[in-house]
C-alpha cells in the first residue's frame, strides 16, 4: 500500500509531463508541489526544458529557482499557459478549498491569470463534501474586529499561529483567519458573502477555476476533465 507521500509523487511527476517546451507555468505551493517542481527541475536539466516559471510563493520561488528553473514575476510576463497547484480538498463539482499552506492568495491571483489550471491531488482530497477548514486572507489592521464578525456569523473562525504563537503572516505580509463554518452547502454564496466583507483580502474557495485534476490512486493516475463529469 503506497502511502500518501508517494501518491503525491506519482501524481506530481505525471503533472510536471503537461508542461511543453517555451510555456509559462504558473507553478503552486505544497508539499504536493514540491514534487512537480523536482520533476520540472529534472526535466530543465536533462531534456534542456526551456520554461519560465511563476510562482505562487516565496517559498516556491525560492525552491525552482535553486533547481535551474528561471522564476519570474507575475507582473513581468505577458500571459502564463498553464499554472499546476495542489489543493487541500475538491469536491464533485470541481470547487476546492485551498490555503493549508498560507498561499492561496498569490495562489489565486495566478490561477485567475493562467489559460489552464491543472491541479494535483492524492486521492484522500477527494470529497463528496467540502468540510476542510476554510482559510480566509485579512489585513492585519482591524482583523480582531474581524474575527468577532466572522464569529458572531457562526462560522467558527481561529487565528492561523506559527510554532511561536504568533499570527502567521503570508507573503503579502496579512494574517489568515481559518473559518470551521459546519456546513458550507453554498460554496458560490459563502464565497460573495465573505469577499464582501472589509478587511477580507481573499478566501480559499476556488471555484470555476480548475480544468484538469490530477489524482494519484493506489492504482494508477487518474485525470480528469473538470468541465462536463463530476469527480467521485
Ligand atoms: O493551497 C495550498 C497552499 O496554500 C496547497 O496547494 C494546499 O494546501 C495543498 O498542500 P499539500 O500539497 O501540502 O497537501
Amino acid at each position: 500500500m503506497k502511502d500518501t507521500n508517494e501518491l503525491k509523487k506519482m501524481a506530481g511527476y505525471r503533472a510536471a509531463e503537461f508542461v511543453e517546451d517555451g510555456m509559462v507555468v504558473g507553478i503552486g505551493s505544497g508539499s504536493t508541489i514540491a514534487y512537480v517542481i523536482e520533476a520540472l527541475g529534472k526535466r530543465v536539466s536533462e531534456e534542456g526544458l526551456n520554461i519560465i516559471g511563476v510562482p505562487t510563493s516565496d517559498k516556491t520561488r525560492r525552491t525552482a529557482a535553486k533547481l535551474g528553473i528561471s522564476m519570474h514575476n507575475i507582473d513581468d510576463v505577458d500571459h502564463i499557459d498553464l499554472t499546476i497547484d495542489g489543493a487541500d480538498e475538491i469536491d464533485p463539482d470541481f470547487a476546492a478549498i485551498k490555503g493549508g499552506g498560507a498561499a492561496l492568495l498569490w495562489e489565486k491571483i495566478v490561477a485567475v491569470n493562467s489559460t489552464r489550471n491543472v491541479w494535483v491531488v492524492d486521492e484522500g482530497k477527494l470529497a463528496p463534501k467540502l468540510t476542510h477548514y476554510l482559510p480566509v486572507e485579512v489585513i492585519p489592521y482591524g482583523s480582531d474586529q474581524l474575527f468577532k464578525r466572522l464569529d458572531a456569523k457562526g462560522y467558527k473562525p481561529s487565528w492561523r499561529l506559527d510554532q511561536n504563537g504568533n499570527p502567521v503572516r503570508t507573503d503579502s505580509a496579512n494574517f489568515l483567519i481559518d473559518l470551521h463554518p459546519a456546513d458550507i452547502t453554498d460554496p458560490f454564496t459563502l464565497g460573495r458573502e465573505l469577499t464582501s466583507m472589509v478587511g477580507v483580502v481573499e478566501h480559499g474557495l476556488f471555484l470555476n477555476i480548475v480544468d484538469t485534476v490530477v489524482v494519484g490512486r493506489q492504482d494508477d493516475v487518474e485525470i480528469f476533465d473538470a468541465h462536463p463529469q463530476p469527480l467521485i
